[in-house]
């Protein structure tokens, strides 16, 4: 199992982010839904060693991200995109990548190639030279997704990925999620539950910080035949479990 997580709590002052979670996975795409405010991106920070649970326990890439040198490892091994990316204006996209790579110790043999491949990857070859502060926001966000890939990781977090992308770069990028997924374990939060039909093999709908569904996407659907409200099957899923959980 690439992530086991075991009743992981974590808390902002009085408020319970994540409350309670278990959860385990190896490779394979799993979709993270949820309202705003459920948790998703707290539980993303805390697999990517970002900040530290509360309490309960977190292993992956089967090691204990809690002490120094585990946790190194496992940062050389693993994507994060955050939410909100911080870029340096004046770097090319090629710079930009290439940080990440050296941040995760590519070998500085290999970093090149690396760089390219995921430039390529994220269909950003034709603007590899670009400054980033010329570039549109769906840009933006593919540089980000680059810099996630750059070290051909076992673990992949994904927050939010798709916001800021056009429909053709959407649909590019759930076939990039599959195929990652036939190696890595990734996980996608997303507010686009299309995302989680074309990509995920999994699926996990928070709710004040608790998971209140986990399954695959055709049992989520199933949790919508109906009732539900929502114009596509999976929507009706997502909002009757959301219904039965804030009863
Ligand atoms: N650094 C923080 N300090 C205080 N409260 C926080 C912090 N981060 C998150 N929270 C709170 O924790 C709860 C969960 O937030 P989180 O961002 O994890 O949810 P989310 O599901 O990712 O939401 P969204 O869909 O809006 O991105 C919210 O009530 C939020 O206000």
């Amino acid at each position: 199992m690439n992530v086991e997580i075991n009743d992981l709590t974590r808390r902002f002052g009085r408020t319970r982010a994540v409350d309670g979670v278990d959860l385990r996975t190896g490779p394979g795409v799993l979709g993270l839904l949820g309202p705003n405010g459920a948790g998703k991106t707290s539980l993303l920070r805390m697999i990517a060693t970002v900040i530290p649970p509360s309490s309960g326990t977190l292993r992956l890439l089967e090691r204990d991200p809690g002490a120094a040198g585990p946790r190194r490892e496992i940062r050389r091994r693993l994507g994060y995109l955050p939410q909100d990316l911080g870029y340096y204006p004046g770097f090319t996209v090629v710079d930009f990548v290439e940080y990440f790579a050296l941040l995760k110790e590519v070998p500085p043999a290999r970093v090149p190639a690396a760089v390219a491949a995921a430039v390529e990857r994220v269909g950003l070859g034709d603007k590899a030279k670009s400054k980033l502060r010329t570039l549109s926001g769906g840009m933006l966000r593919r540089a980000g997704i680059a810099q996630a890939i750059v070290n051909d990781p076992e673990l992949l977090l994904f927050d939010e990925p798709t916001a800021g992308l056009d429909p053709e770069q959407r649909v590019e990028f759930r076939t990039l999620l599959r195929d990652l997924g036939t190696r890595a374990t990734v996980v996608v939060s997303t507010h686009l539950v299309e995302d989680v039909g074309a990509a995920c093999g999994e699926v996990v709908l928070m709710h004040q910080g608790r998971i209140a569904f986990q399954g695959t996407p055709e049992q989520l659907t199933a949790r919508g035949e109906g009732h539900g409200t929502g114009d596509a099957p999976l929507e009706r899923g997502y909002s009757a479990v959301l219904a039965e959980a804030r009863s």
